[in-house]
């Protein structure tokens, strides 16, 4: 698990850095919203979230569950944050 974050957020600062045509993170990241793509997108499947936890489905709330770990980990390479920010504020929980 862990290790498929590290990568997925790999492909995420790369895309960030090469901005290919083809590429959904590079179109979220270069949005006419700005920053706000990406933030809008983070409420919209918290909401989805919610109302698949409601409806008691398990297929969709793992499947929104994973939109939003995207959608935070493009949070973080926009913000210029690597995965260790996150993994200090855990580790400092525990
Ligand atoms: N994990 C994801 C991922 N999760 C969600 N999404 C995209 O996030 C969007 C989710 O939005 P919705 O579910 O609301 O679907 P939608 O309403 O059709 O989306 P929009 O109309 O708002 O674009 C979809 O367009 C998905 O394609 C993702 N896009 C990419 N990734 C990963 O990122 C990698 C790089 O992708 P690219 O940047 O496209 O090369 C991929 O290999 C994947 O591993």
């Amino acid at each position: 698990m862990d290790r498929t974050i590290e990568e997925l957020f790999a492909v995420i600062e790369d895309r960030r850095e090469t901005l290919p045509d083809d590429s959904y993170t590079a179109s979220l990241l270069t949005h006419e919203k700005g920053e706000n793509a990406v933030l809008e997108k983070l409420g919209e499947e918290t909401t989805e979230l919610v109302l698949a936890a409601k409806d008691d489905d398990e297929g969709e709330i793992a499947a929104e569950s994973a939109d939003i770990v995207y959608h935070l980990l493009v949070l973080l390479a926009m913000k210029g944050m690597d995965l260790e920010a996150l993994e200090a504020e855990l580790e400092a929980r525990r």
